[in-house]
């Protein structure tokens, strides 16, 4: 029985995309912090998939060693796993002048490091095994600066950055590399950050639509399984990684229109 791992598989766009990986067939390790909701989510997905089997690793994917001994766990029970999916990250809109240093390197902590560990223990294990499909989640914020995103974008384009050489590399050792660009998606992190979320942020951020964390997953996953480096969510992301270079100065203007007007 072959085999799906996820880190945030406890919530949002990783918790759903471990019950679709369950629906189809899937064995499931599922990776965050908290215990609870990790059984929580471990019982929601047994509910539609019963008889697969869904372990639960707690842990930070941001320290190194003890995640890189719960994917060894993990591999020890399942094996290679053939789809896996790094989906645990946080965000924290803010500005630059009022956010700590300690909040900028949590964010590369988690988003950039947390993918970059679990993509490199999971990638051996593939090549060793003969092939897998990893995906990654970077976001509509990795294509341009947006205001208020100081902390999180750059851990994003990162993520990107890091893809795009992997894709290269690992591609012809019969690893496929997909690479998400959600927009806003329903989920309780957008929840959260939306409480402490410059206006002016929100309403840029508007611009690129409201996707549900179901139909990010399953966007992801069928691009995974189609081998597509890139999943575009929306025809506004679609257009925004197409012109991006392109329409950077005009992606400047209408930003300084918006914030002129609600950050005096
Ligand atoms: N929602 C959105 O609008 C968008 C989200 N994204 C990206 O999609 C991914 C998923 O986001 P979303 O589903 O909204 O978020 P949620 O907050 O709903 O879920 C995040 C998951 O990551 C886990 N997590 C957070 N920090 C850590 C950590 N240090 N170690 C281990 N697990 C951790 C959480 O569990 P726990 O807290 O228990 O550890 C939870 O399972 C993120 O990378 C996010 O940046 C991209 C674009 C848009
Ligand atoms: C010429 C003018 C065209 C203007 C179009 C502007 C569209 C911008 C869309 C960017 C969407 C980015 C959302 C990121 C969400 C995210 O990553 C967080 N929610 C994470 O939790």
């Amino acid at each position: 029985m072959s085999a799906a791992f996820v880190t945030g598989g406890s919530s949002g766009i990783g918790l759903e995309a471990a019950r679709q990986l369950a629906s189809a067939g899937h064995d499931v390790a599922l990776f965050a912090r908290d215990p609870d909701k990790l059984l929580a989510a471990r019982n929601s997905i047994l509910n539609d998939a019963p008889s697969r089997r869904i372990e639960i690793f707690p842990v930070d994917v941001s320290e190194r060693d003890t995640m890189l001994a719960a994917i060894d766990r993990a591999l020890d029970i399942f094996g290679a796993p053939q789809m896996a999916i790094a989906s645990a990250g946080i965000a924290e809109p803010g500005l630059f002048t009022e956010q700590s240093l300690a909040l900028h390197e949590e964010h590369m902590a988690v988003n950039y490091f947390g993918s970059l560990y679990f993509t490199r223990a999971v990638s051996d294990a593939m090549i060793t095994a003969g092939g897998g499909k990893i995906g990654l989640i970077s976001s509509g914020a990795a294509f341009f600066g947006i205001y208020g995103y100081g902390a999180y974008a750059p851990s994003k384009f990162a993520l990107r950055g890091l893809a795009e050489v992997l894709h290269l590399e690992l591609g012809h050792k019969g690893i496929g590399i997909t690479l998400c660009y959600p927009p806003d998606t329903d989920t309780p992190q957008l929840a959260a950050e939306n409480r402490t979320k410059p206006v002016a942020t929100q309403k840029i951020t508007k611009g690129g639509g409201l996707w549900s964390a179901q139909d990010v997953a399953a966007a992801l996953i069928e691009g995974m399984n189609k081998d597509k480096f890139v999943v575009t969510p929306g025809f506004q992301i679609g257009a925004l990684h197409r012109l991006t270079s392109l329409i950077a100065p005009a992606l400047r203007w209408h930003q300084k229109r918006i914030i002129r007007k609600e950050e005096p």
